[in-house]
């Protein structure tokens, strides 16, 4: 096992709902603080993905694995339950488009940070607290906020909270699904620009869900476009925006297709 071995390995997955294919034989490798972009219009498959290789949705077919700091590479599907809500505890984030879905409600924004290290076996109060009003402060919120709810944040707040709350773990794989989609334009460019310094500087890698290609070029190293479940080009994402091969990319990339 290298640093340069994959830390994410997926091989021919697909899933169907029913009759329904929700995506189909898709397969790629993500490597260490590597962020991927998927896209595509909307019902092409992109959620349905990010759930199966999120560990959130078993895939009718297929393989998700993923090379852990102790014990090699595992698979996904083939550990227990609680094994594997431990890796998306300690190893993995999930940043979902509505931030309601990804915080506690109930309490406060410092606590939402707080309660996932406990939940990896911190136990200290004042170092918890410590690294809440850290992450607080790197997330750029105000301190003095610390004990109010979630909801009574503005939406770009809740997402910047959503992040902190992700990231006080050091996780090394963080999945992102619409991260700004539903803010306001100059909300969204400003949490853009602080999740592209946030994963850039600590090396985390990402899979990043969207329909919106501006989000993509600036966050992703790499590009998938999916169209009716499957992938249908991808790329460098500077190569497949500049240049798309394929006539859907081209499509989207001008803009024609409402996505
Ligand atoms: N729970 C479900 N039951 C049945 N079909 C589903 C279900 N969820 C998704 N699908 C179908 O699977 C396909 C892919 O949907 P999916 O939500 O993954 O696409 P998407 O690209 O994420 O779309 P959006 O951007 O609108 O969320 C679509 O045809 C959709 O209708």
């Amino acid at each position: 096992m290298s640093a340069r071995d994959p830390l994410l390995q997926v091989r021919g997955l697909t899933h169907r709902y029913g009759r329904q294919v929700g995506c189909r034989d898709v397969s790629f490798d993500l490597h260490p603080g590597e962020v991927l972009g998927i896209v595509g219009e909307s019902g092409s498959g992109k959620t349905t993905l990010l759930k199966c290789v999120s560990g959130q949705m078993q895939p009718s077919e297929g393989e998700v694995a993923y090379r852990t700091r102790d014990i090699g590479t595992v698979d996904v599907y083939g550990m227990t339950e609680a094994r594997r809500r431990m890796l998306m505890r300690t190893d993995w984030g999930i940043v979902y488009q509505n931030a309601r879905d990804g915080l506690r409600m109930k309490v406060s924004a410092g606590a939402n940070v707080g309660e996932r290290l406990m939940a990896i076996g911190e136990r200290n109060y004042g170092h918890i607290r410590n690294e809440a009003v850290d992450w607080l402060e790197r997330v750029e919120m105000d301190i003095g906020r610390i004990d109010d709810l979630p909801g009574t944040f503005s939406g770009g707040m809740q997402q910047r909270l959503q992040i902190a709350r992700n990231l006080v773990t050091k996780p090394r794989l963080v999945f992102m699904d619409e991260p700004t989609s539903g803010l306001d334009v100059s909300v969204q460019a400003r949490l853009l620009d602080l999740i592209r310094g946030l994963v850039g500087s600590l090396g985390i890698a990402c899979v990043v869900v969207t329909h919106d290609l501006g989000v993509v070029r600036l966050l992703s190293h790499r590009l998938m476009v999916m169209k009716g479940g499957r992938v249908v080009e991808q790329g460098l994402t500077d190569q497949v925006l500049d240049d798309p091969q394929h006539p859907y990319t081209q499509l989207l990339v001008s803009s024609i297709l409402p996505v």
